[in-house]
């Protein structure tokens, strides 16, 4: 059965294993998931070329690996075969050494069996990836490599397409990342629940579409599995979303502070600062430098302005614990001054309930440069509700260049960390998903690292990806817009973890609404059309 909604939980390969494992050890055996992953594939391939033909009865090729994803691809070709297709099948290594579930379904297969060398691309209307899927284990090479190059050499020269069956071949599920070479696949039916390589890139263009297939495993084992990797859709952050109350006013919903740089530089914070406005923050206040007061004033309406020249001057604006949530970064200007100011920042929460919520950016993330562990250690003494918002060239800077040896490099972090070493190695892991992680991890913030393949993580392992950003979105100012928004959702008292991850989608949502030729200010802009759907959504869901 083919899911019509979209399930947030996203399985790694060991996930999907345990769920498989689960299943067949609750009395469902493998031969039975194999041939609904089979059914799944095939019925899709029907729809492929009833989609480009008209028909379904041209030419299908289905290239087959030695393990149960070469099973699944038997599995279907026998279901294709039994529905009247011209179906032929090659296979990667010898047939008498396929096991399991595999060998079963290459038994029940009644048609030849070709070397996959063999297996003539011809004439075929479409092929079938089924060489490798969750049990990929190394870069490919030899012959699975030129199968892959030719599967992707004949799809490039022919237009025509290739199904991928779980993941295309050389792509691993759980990272994204190509183990030498990888299918480029039209689309890829994948079981159960998506895995985070059909989110994060490159996997998701290497997928075409991923259609997800149910093939008998009950959602029952996910409570055993608790994955910790979700698709960021509204269901993530719903329950805790800040939806304007009828007996709520503008003081219950906050007050978020953005500190601006000089005179040349003012843009950034005001984009920032409409954005959390529009975000629903009650207040917003603009702490400028002296010099750029009169352009702030005479730009803003709405938000206030406040003069803050130096740390000091931010040290007394944050006594008023009423400012519960502040946005640096966006302009702030040279490393010593945004550093200065940081720390001021983060030493002023004091014993703040509920902590205070930071939005650290831009200009503050790359004083940081190559000084991981100082931010860690300011951010984890400062007790605040810290957020990261680095962009892939501020996260190779802060995280990308540190010293772990160092003689006190780690001051007293390091028993606030689990596992110290493997954290580091997962700093420069291939995975975006485990980098995010490991830098929370670190921090003790929040951290989301931008992209078309945004990823948010929170110190306790649990991390979100967007799968639904336009390439649009990457427009000048537009990072300020997502700072001041999150900021925004902060102050409103949304959890970091769900104010991050429901920021990144709502400024998807809204450069969707707006559509191409976007700019950073029409960002804010879209956001009631957003918000109207949405609560909609909300609304429809409680009745
Ligand atoms: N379990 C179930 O019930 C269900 C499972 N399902 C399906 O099973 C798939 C997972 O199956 P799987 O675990 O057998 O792994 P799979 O991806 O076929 O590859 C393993 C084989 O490839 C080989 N190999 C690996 N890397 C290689 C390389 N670089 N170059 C060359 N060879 C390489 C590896 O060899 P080895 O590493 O042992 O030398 C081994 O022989 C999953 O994606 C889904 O499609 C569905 O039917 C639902 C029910
Ligand atoms: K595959």
């Amino acid at each position: 059965m083919m899911t019509s909604y979209d399930p947030l939980e996203l399985l790694t390969t060991a996930e999907m294993s345990a769920a498989d494992r689960l299943t067949i050890a609750s009395g469902a055996p493998g031969s039975y998931l194999m041939a609904q992953a089979g059914a799944a594939v095939a019925l899709e391939a029907e729809h492929m070329l009833g989609r480009a033909l008209g028909r379904r009865t041209g030419r299908i090729a289905i290239f087959c690996g030695p393990g149960n994803n070469g099973g699944d691809g038997f599995a279907a070709a026998e279901r294709l075969l039994a529905r009247g297709c011209q179906v032929e099948v090659g296979l990667l290594g010898p047939l008498e050494k396929l096991t399991g579930d595999a060998a079963l379904a290459a038994k029940a297969w009644r048609g030849p069996v070709s070397p996959i060398e063999a297996l003539s691309l011809d004439g075929v209307e479409l092929a079938i990836d089924a060489l490798f899927g969750a049990g990929l284990a190394r870069g490919l090479d030899g012959l699975a490599r030129e199968t892959v190059l030719r599967l992707n050499d004949w799809s490039a020269a022919t237009g025509r397409p290739v199904l991928a069956v779980d993941v295309p071949s050389g792509l691993d599920g759980s990272s994204g990342q190509v183990q030498g070479v990888a299918v480029k696949a039209k689309t890829t039916v994948t079981f159960f629940r998506r895995k985070p390589g059909h989110l994060l890139l490159p996997g998701r263009v290497l997928c075409g579409e991923t259609i997800l297939a149910q093939i008998g495993i009950s959602d029952e084992v996910l409570a055993l599995i608790a994955p910790r990797a979700m698709a960021n859709k509204p269901g993530l952050w719903s329950r805790v979303f800040p939806v304007p109350r009828v007996d709520g006013h503008k003081y219950t919903r906050g007050h978020a502070l953005i500190l601006s740089g000089g005179l040349a530089r003012t843009g950034a914070a005001r984009l920032a600062a409409r954005g959390a406005l529009r975000a629903g923050a009650g207040l917003v206040t603009v702490a400028t430098p002296a010099e750029a007061l009169a352009v702030h004033a005479g730009a803003l309406t709405a938000i206030m302005t406040l003069v803050c020249d130096d740390p000091n001057d931010l040290s007394k604006i944050l006594e008023d614990r009423r400012k519960n949530a502040v946005v640096a970064g966006p302009g702030l200007g040279g490393a010593a001054h945004a550093k200065a100011l940081v720390r001021a920042l983060l030493q002023s929460g004091g014993a703040m309930s509920p902590p205070r919520g930071i939005v650290l950016d831009a200009d503050v993330l790359t004083s940081f440069s190559g000084d991981a562990f100082g931010l860690a250690q300011e951010i984890r003494a400062s007790g605040a509700n810290v957020v990261l918002t680095p962009h892939e060239g501020e996260f190779a800077r802060l995280f990308g260049d540190i010293d772990p040896h160092r003689e006190g490099s780690w001051g007293d972090l390091q028993p606030q960390v689990d596992a110290p070493d493997a954290l580091l190695l997962a700093l420069s892991s291939a995975s975006k998903l485990e980098r995010v992680r490991a830098a929370s991890a670190l921090t003790g913030a929040v951290v989301l690292l931008k992209g078309p393949d945004t990823v948010v993580a929170a110190p306790d392992g649990r991390a979100s990806i967007a799968d639904d950003l336009p390439p649009w979105l990457a427009t000048a100012g537009s990072g300020d817009v997502l700072a001041g928004m999150i900021g925004g959702l902060l102050a409103q008292g949304t959890p970091a973890f769900e104010a991050a991850s429901a920021g990144v989608w709502l400024h998807g949502a809204a450069a969707r609404h707006f559509g191409p030729g976007l700019i950073a200010e029409d960002i804010p802009e879209s956001l009631p059309a957003v918000f109207r759907t949405l609560y909609e959504s909300f609304f429809a869901q409680q009745v």
